[in-house]
């Protein structure tokens, strides 16, 4: 399915793209190294509570490569949060393969889980609060991991890295201010910052956007655009807001627990000169070759229990299936 949309202030979403890999190949050592950084298959967790069992992820596949600025989302209960406690080492998956770079997140000691999480991973949550301390300014707080860690050299070297991050996520003129001087916005662009201030492989965001409005939401995502182009700096962002996923080029959906559809935009221009987004909808389809029709299919022509399936030259066509015998006696 492909759409596009038209607006004069559309990012070249692909040039971005292309920078990041060049950065990422670099960090990594080589374009042979890009592929698969982060890697599910199969993956499953089950909750037990009194009880009572929750599939909350059955199955789900998933490759991204390094540099890339992925956007998940889905509905309220289709594993999102789930899926990133995971891949963040905040949670053990109950089976299947999760893996990022070279770590297995399914037998992970705990003394490996604590570097994971320090040295692999930059998190930034929805809760502007929960990213950022209060008495701090902007420069202090992005100073701080860094300081925590004993990296990035001394005091002099610490804080011109943490005025150039600030720079780069485009609140420079904040760093002497403290989060209660700032706006929701600058907020979370400078949680950009901090969490990227130990120059992690991967950033997690979990509704980086879900307290902004709509342009402000807008900034942020063009900070994280910026750090993933910059910095080749692998990003995945959950969302449950399917307008905030067209700020990047690549957005996986996922339905109950397993990925069910993605949709990758290019920037293009058009005849007049402006500047036309292309967007083209794919389903996914496992190693067993299972895949999700989309919902919309679904009720357009009343799918159910079974449907026809002929393999044509180059498609595979989709139809109703046969009715039953008490519905043809009606
Ligand atoms: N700790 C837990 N114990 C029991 N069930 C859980 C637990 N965490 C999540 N679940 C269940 O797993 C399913 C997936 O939840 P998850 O939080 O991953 O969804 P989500 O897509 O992030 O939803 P939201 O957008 O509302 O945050 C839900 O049915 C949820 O109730």
């Amino acid at each position: 399915m492909t759409t596009t949309a038209s607006t004069a202030a559309v990012p070249d979403l692909a040039a971005l793209q292309r920078q990041a890999a060049r950065r990422a190949a670099e960090r990594a050592g080589g374009e042979d190294r890009l592929r698969g950084h982060i890697v599910c298959d199969g993956l499953v967790r089950i909750f037990k509570t009194e009880g009572v069992e929750v599939v909350a992820l059955q199955g789900l596949d998933l490759v991204i490569d390094r540099g890339e600025l992925v956007a998940i989302v889905g509905a309220s209960g289709s594993g999102k949060s789930t899926l990133l406690n995971i891949l963040s080492g905040l949670d053990t998956p109950t089976a299947g393969i999760a893996r990022v770079a070279d770590y297995d997140l399914l037998a992970l000691s705990h003394k490996k889980r604590l570097a994971y999480r320090r040295e692999m991973v930059g998190f930034i949550w929805q809760q502007t609060g929960r990213n950022l301390l209060p008495y701090l300014s902007a420069v202090e707080n992005v100073e701080l991991p860094m300081k925590l860690a004993g990296r990035h050299g001394g005091r002099r070297e610490r804080r011109e890295r943490a005025r150039r991050l600030l720079d780069l996520v485009g609140v420079g003129y904040c760093a002497d201010r403290r989060p209660g001087q700032m706006s929701g916005g600058e907020q979370q662009r400078c949680a950009v910052a901090v969490a990227v201030a130990n120059d992690p492989e991967i950033l997690f965001a979990d509704e980086p956007t879900g307290e902004l409005d709509e342009a402000t939401g807008a900034e942020v995502f063009a900070a994280l655009r910026t750090i993933n182009a910059e910095l080749g700096v692998t990003i995945v962002v959950v969302t449950h807001d399917h307008a905030v996923a067209g700020q990047v080029r690549r957005t996986v959906a996922i339905r109950d627990g397993r990925t069910a559809s993605e949709v990758r935009r290019t920037a293009r221009a058009t005849a007049d000169g402006g500047t036309e987004l292309v967007s083209e909808e794919y389903a996914v389809l496992d190693r067993t070759g299972r895949m999700q029709l989309p919902a919309p299919f679904v009720e357009a022509l009343s799918l159910r229990d079974r449907v026809r399936l002929n393999l044509e030259p180059d498609h595979v066509e989709v139809r109703p299936g046969d009715r039953t015998h008490a519905e043809e006696s009606e």
